[in-house]
């Protein structure tokens, strides 16, 4: 990735007319109106849509709660339903063996390397619950995560807006993206190279100079509108929840009964529709609409490496530990060409691009107090 060049510019090309933005990133500022159209209390089109694309299948899907799945069952039942979950969980184990029953082939893989860390939020570092703001880290897992970040440089990239994960976590000796790599920063002091022509530079609430890179910062103010348009179109959907993660928006629907997802996934195809340079992704119980860039947490990964100075993939080994859709971007960076490991964080067996894996928060803490163990001992 040549990060001093507008060639492999992020903004994916589009039919409409381009410009050149602030970074020097080549992209069309022109195909939506400032005022935005207006679904204000807007019926939605018909329900077809959303079931023949899949949205509603995807929705389904989408991190299916392990009650669920046994709900049905008599306690006999449920009993068996467990074993049979476990054997299926063990055998998919082979694919993707445990990291920390793995730990010591990691370390010998790691000899001689610098372990560079990648973590994403939700799901890897805080468990999974309802209320998005309720998502918080336990103070062992902060600990764990501060004494990592000691001995190897650690950096958080999540979907979250940058403010909103930092909040959450608190530690200011990581690096962090927010809005899935859209967002990064980090001290000018540790840039690798001074002349990144796509950073600008800034200070970060301490009055430290940092380095940002936003390569979406043109699709702001488009952000903020399918934001009050979300907020809109879900007053009246009980359980509903829109989050505004600065160059992405979260539309929740953990909490939604089921009959009303599909009136949900309409009313953002038919929004969508309007917005061409917006897609729409899943995520776990939450549909996702952000630019549509050639960037992702994969990307992410790349330009810390780079930015760092740890691009060298025969002196450094990276670790990327994620549990949703959109680490798997991040875990095909690392698989390729064999440069790192990704690590799944999972319940359930899932197809991955990863290498290992981790059942909940509680091993990616055991994994992380692993980490610190084995550097105060080569100390
Ligand atoms: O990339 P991440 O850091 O994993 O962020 C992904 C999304 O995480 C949050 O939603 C998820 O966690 C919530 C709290 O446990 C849960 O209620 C929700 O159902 C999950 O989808 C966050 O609120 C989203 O905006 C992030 O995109």
């Amino acid at each position: 990735m040549d990060l001093n060049s507008t060639k492999g510019s992020p903004v994916v090309a589009d039919p409409a007319p381009m410009t050149k933005s602030r970074l020097g990133l080549c992209s069309s500022l022109l195909p939506y109106s400032q005022s935005g159209p207006s679904f204000s209390r807007k019926k939605p089109g018909k329900l077809d849509d959303v079931r023949s694309n899949g949205w509603l299948d995807a929705m389904k899907s989408s991190s299916p709660p392990r009650k669920k799945i046994l709900k049905d069952f008599n306690s006999s039942d449920i009993a068996s339903d467990e074993y049979e979950a476990d054997v299926a969980y063990q055998s998919w184990m082979i694919k993707y063996p445990s990291a920390l029953q793995s730990f010591q082939l990691i370390m010998d893989r790691a000899k001689n390397r610098k372990l560079v860390m990648f973590l994403d939020y939700d799901g890897t570092l805080s468990p999974i619950v309802d209320d998005p703001d309720r998502a918080f880290m336990s103070s062992e897992m902060r600990s764990a995560l501060r004494h990592v970040a000691k001995h190897y440089p650690t950096a958080i990239i999540s979907g979250r807006s940058r403010d909103k994960v930092y909040d959450l976590v608190g530690l200011t000796e990581l690096y962090y993206a927010g809005s899935h790599g859209m967002d990064i920063m980090f001290p000018a002091r540790d840039t690798a190279s001074q002349d990144h022509l796509n950073c600008v530079k800034s200070t970060d609430l301490q009055g430290k100079e940092v380095n940002l890179f936003q390569p979406a910062s043109e699709f702001l103010p488009m952000i903020n509108e399918v934001f009050k348009t979300f907020v809109d179109i879900t007053k009246d959907i009980k359980g509903a929840k829109v989050e505004n993660h600065k160059f992405c928006v979260s539309l929740h629907y953990r909490n939604v009964d089921e009959n009303s997802w599909p009136l949900i996934a309409q009313h953002v195809h038919d929004i969508l529709k309007e917005y061409p340079r917006l897609r729409l992704t899943h995520g776990r119980k939450v549909l996702e609409v952000r630019p549509v860039i050639d960037w992702d947490k994969g990307k992410a990964v790349e330009f810390f490496l780079e930015s760092l100075g740890f691009s060298n993939q025969n002196a450094v080994l990276p670790i990327y530990i994620g549990d949703d859709r959109t680490d798997e971007d991040a875990f095909r960076v690392l698989r390729k060409r064999n440069r790192g490991y990704g690590i799944l964080v999972s319940t359930v067996p899932k197809e991955s691009s990863a290498f290992f894996s981790l059942r909940d928060p509680a091993e990616v803490q055991e994994f992380l107090e692993s980490l610190v163990r084995m550097a105060q001992q080569d100390a």
